[in-house]
C-alpha cells in the first residue's frame, strides 16, 4: 500500500553517495543536489511544529552570500530564532536516510522518540530568496509538507529577516507580546513608523548609497522605502546592485560578502568621498558600511563598528533617560572581531564583552542573557535584544524631565525598530541611519572612534578538517595534538599579536586569523600559523 511520505521521498531521490550536514546556516551546496534534502526539510519542519504543539515554525531557502548556483535551506524556531541544536542532528540524519522505507521509518522514529503525536497539526511558513533554483526546490519541500499533512503558509520571496518576522508575528498574534502583523505590508509599516519615531526630528545628513547584492533585498528595500519618503524623513537612498531579474548577478562583485572580504568598494560603485555606503547580503540579514575617505582611500565600517556605534548609543540613552542604574548593557562578539573593537567596548564604554563560537545562534544565546544584549559578527550579521524584565522596566518608566521623557521615547522607538528575532540588514541600517543622525556623525567621525588592528583572513585546505577541535570560544586547539603551543610561540614574536585557527562550518577549509601592530605583520602572522595549520593537517 503506497504512502505519502515514501512516495514524496520516491518522488525526490538522493543523488548517490552525498553526505549532507545541517551546518552553522542549515544545508548550503550545489542546488542541483538538494531536491530530497527540501523534501525531508519539510517532513522535519511538520515534525518540529508538532513537537511545538502546533506553533508555526519556519523554512526558508536562501544560501546568502554563496554564488548563484548554490542554494540552501534553513528552519527557524517560533520565536524566530534559529532551529534548536539537537534539532540540528535529527535534520541531518533525515536527510541522509538512504531510502524512501528509512525516510518514512525514521520519521515514526523521531515521532515516538519526542512523544509527537501525528495527529496534531503541524504549521509551517515558506519563503524563498531569488536564486532561479528556489522554485523548483520550493516544488520539492512542498510535498514534503504535503506528505506529512503540515499546513503550510508560503510568502513567495521574502529577506531571510522577514521569514523570522512572519514566523514570530504569528506565534505571538493576540498575545501581550504581539510582535506585528504578519504580512509584508506589516513589516514595512513597523520598521518605517518606528523609524520616523526614533529619528525625533532629526534628518539624515547627506544620502546613503544600498548595495542589495542583486538579491532579494533589493525589491524589498524598494518597497519599504516607499513607506519612508524622504520629503518626510529627509532619508535619501540610493538603490544599486537590485537587479533581480538576472539571478547569474547574485552576489557576483558586489554585496556585503565582497566587501568585507575584499576590503573594497564594489567596482560598479561610484560615490565619491565622504558618501555613506552600505551593502547587504543575498538574503538580507547582513549589512556592513563603508566611505572613501578625503585621500579617496576605501574605509570599511564593519560588524565591530555597528556594534561599538549601538552599544554606546544604547549607553548614552539608558543613562540619558535615568534608567543607568536598571539597565546592563552587554556586547557580545565572536574571536574574529578586531581586538581594537574590544579594546574600546572594555576601556571607553565601560561595557562588558562576551567571546561566543562563530555562528549567529551562539551570539544570540549569549545575548539574552543581558538586560541589553548587542551582539554583531563582524562581517556583518547581527542585532541587539531586550530581556522581558528591560522591556518591562522601559515601559513603565515615569521621566522626570522633559529630557528624561525625549531619550526615553527615543530608546521605546529603537526597540520597535530593531529586529529582535534575528539579524536584519534593513532593521540594522535603519538603525545606524538613526545613531548617526542623533551624534551628527559622519562617517568620517565614526571611524575616528577606534583604529582598526591590521589583520588577515586566511583559508587553509586541508585532508580533514575535523580533526582540528577548540575551545575557550574557538580561541585555542586542543587538537592536533601540540600545535597550540607552536602558534602560541609564533604569536609572541608580535607586536600586539594574535591569531587562532579553527575549522570552518560553512565551507571545507582552516580558517586562520591574525592580528598585528601593522599590516605586514598580520600577514606575516597568518602566514606563520597556516603553515602549522598545513604541516598538522596533512596537506
Ligand atoms: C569568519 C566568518 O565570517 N565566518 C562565517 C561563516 O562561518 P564559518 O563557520 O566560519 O564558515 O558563515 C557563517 C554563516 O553564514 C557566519 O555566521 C560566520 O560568521
Ligand atoms: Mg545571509
Amino acid at each position: 500500500m503506497s504512502n505519502p511520505i515514501v512516495d514524496a521521498a520516491q518522488k525526490h531521490p538522493p543523488p548517490e553517495r552525498h553526505v549532507y550536514t545541517y551546518g552553522t546556516a542549515g544545508f548550503r551546496t550545489k542546488a542541483d543536489v538538494l531536491d530530497s534534502v527540501l523534501t525531508r526539510v519539510g517532513l522535519v519542519a511538520a515534525l518540529r511544529s508538532r513537537k511545538l504543539d502546533g506553533k508555526w515554525v519556519g523554512v526558508m531557502i536562501t544560501a546568502s552570500h554563496n554564488p548563484p548556483e548554490d542554494n540552501g535551506v534553513k528552519l527557524v524556531e517560533p520565536m524566530g530564532d534559529m532551529l534548536e541544536e539537537s534539532w540540528e542532528v535529527i535534520g541531518t540524519e533525515m536527510a541522509n536516510q538512504p531510502t524512501p522505507e528509512a525516510v518514512l521509518d525514521y520519521y515514526h522514529r523521531i515521532a515516538k522518540e519526542q512523544n509527537i503525536d501525528l495527529r496534531k497539526p503541524a504549521n509551517v511558513v515558506v519563503a524563498r530568496d531569488t536564486r532561479a533554483s528556489g522554485a523548483r526546490l520550493l516544488g520539492c519541500l512542498i510535498d514534503g509538507l504535503k506528505a506529512s499533512g503540515a499546513e503550510y503558509k508560503d510568502y513567495g520571496f521574502l529577506t531571510t529577516p522577514q521569514l523570522h518576522y512572519m514566523v514570530r508575528c504569528r506565534n505571538t498574534e493576540g498575545t501581550r507580546d504581539a510582535y506585528g502583523v504578519p504580512t509584508e505590508v506589516g513589516y514595512y509599516e513597523k520598521f518605517s513608523t518606528a523609524f520616523k519615531r526614533a529619528m525625533n526630528g532629526r534628518k539624515p545628513n547627506g544620502h546613503l548609497t544600498v548595495d542589495c547584492a542583486n538579491g532579494v533585498g533589493g525589491p524589498k528595500l524598494n518597497e519599504l522605502y516607499k513607506y519612508l519618503p524622504s520629503k518626510e524623513t529627509g532619508l535619501e537612498i540610493f538603490v544599486t546592485n537590485d537587479n533581480v531579474i538576472k539571478p547569474e548577478a547574485l552576489n557576483v562583485d558586489c554585496g556585503a560578502d565582497y566587501v568585507k572580504t575584499n576590503q573594497r568598494a564594489p567596482p560598479s560603485s561610484k560615490t565619491g568621498p565622504g558618501d555613506r555606503c552600505c551593502s547587504l547580503d543575498g538574503d538580507a540579514d547582513r549589512v556592513v558600511y563603508y566611505f572613501k575617505d578625503e585621500q579617496n582611500v576605501f574605509r570599511l565600517l564593519d560588524g565591530d563598528r555597528i556594534a561599538t556605534l549601538v552599544a554606546s548609543f544604547f549607553g548614552d540613552l539608558v543613562r540619558t533617560s535615568g534608567l543607568a542604574d536598571q539597565i546592563k548593557i552587554g556586547v557580545v562578539q565572536t574571536a574574529y572581531a578586531n581586538g581594537a573593537a574590544t579594546d574600546y567596548v572594555e576601556k571607553t564604554l565601560t561595557l562588558p564583552v562576551t567571546c561566543t563560537p562563530t555562528g549567529v545562534k551562539y551570539l544570540h544565546h549569549a545575548a539574552q542573557k543581558l538586560d541589553i544584549g548587542v551582539y554583531f559578527e563582524a562581517n556583518g550579521h547581527g542585532t541587539a535584544i531586550f530581556s522581558h524584565k528591560t522591556l518591562e522596566v522601559i515601559k513603565n518608566y515615569e521621566p522626570k524631565s522633559p529630557s528624561e521623557a525625549e531619550n526615553l521615547e527615543t530608546l521605546r522607538a529603537c526597540i520597535d525598530l530593531i529586529n529582535q528575532s534575528v539579524g536584519d540588514a534593513l532593521s540594522d541600517f535603519l538603525l545606524v541611519e538613526t545613531v548617526l543622525a542623533h551624534k551628527r556623525w559622519g562617517p568620517q567621525e565614526w571611524l575616528n572612534t577606534y583604529t582598526d588592528l591590521p589583520n588577515r583572513l586566511l583559508k587553509v585546505i586541508v585532508n580533514d578538517r575535523n580533526i582540528f577541535k577548540t575551545t575557550d570560544a574557538e580561541r585555542k586547539l586542543t587538537s592536533p595534538e601540540g600545535i597550540q603551543p607552536q602558534i602560541d610561540r609564533e604569536v609572541q614574536k608580535f607586536r600586539q599579536g594574535r591569531s587562532f585557527a579553527r575549522a570552518s562550518g560553512t565551507e571545507d577549509a582552516v580558517r586562520v586569523y591574525a592580528e598585528a601592530a601593522t599590516k605586514a605583520e598580520a600577514e606575516d602572522l597568518a602566514r606563520k600559523v597556516s603553515e602549522i595549520v598545513k604541516t598538522a593537517g596533512g596537506k
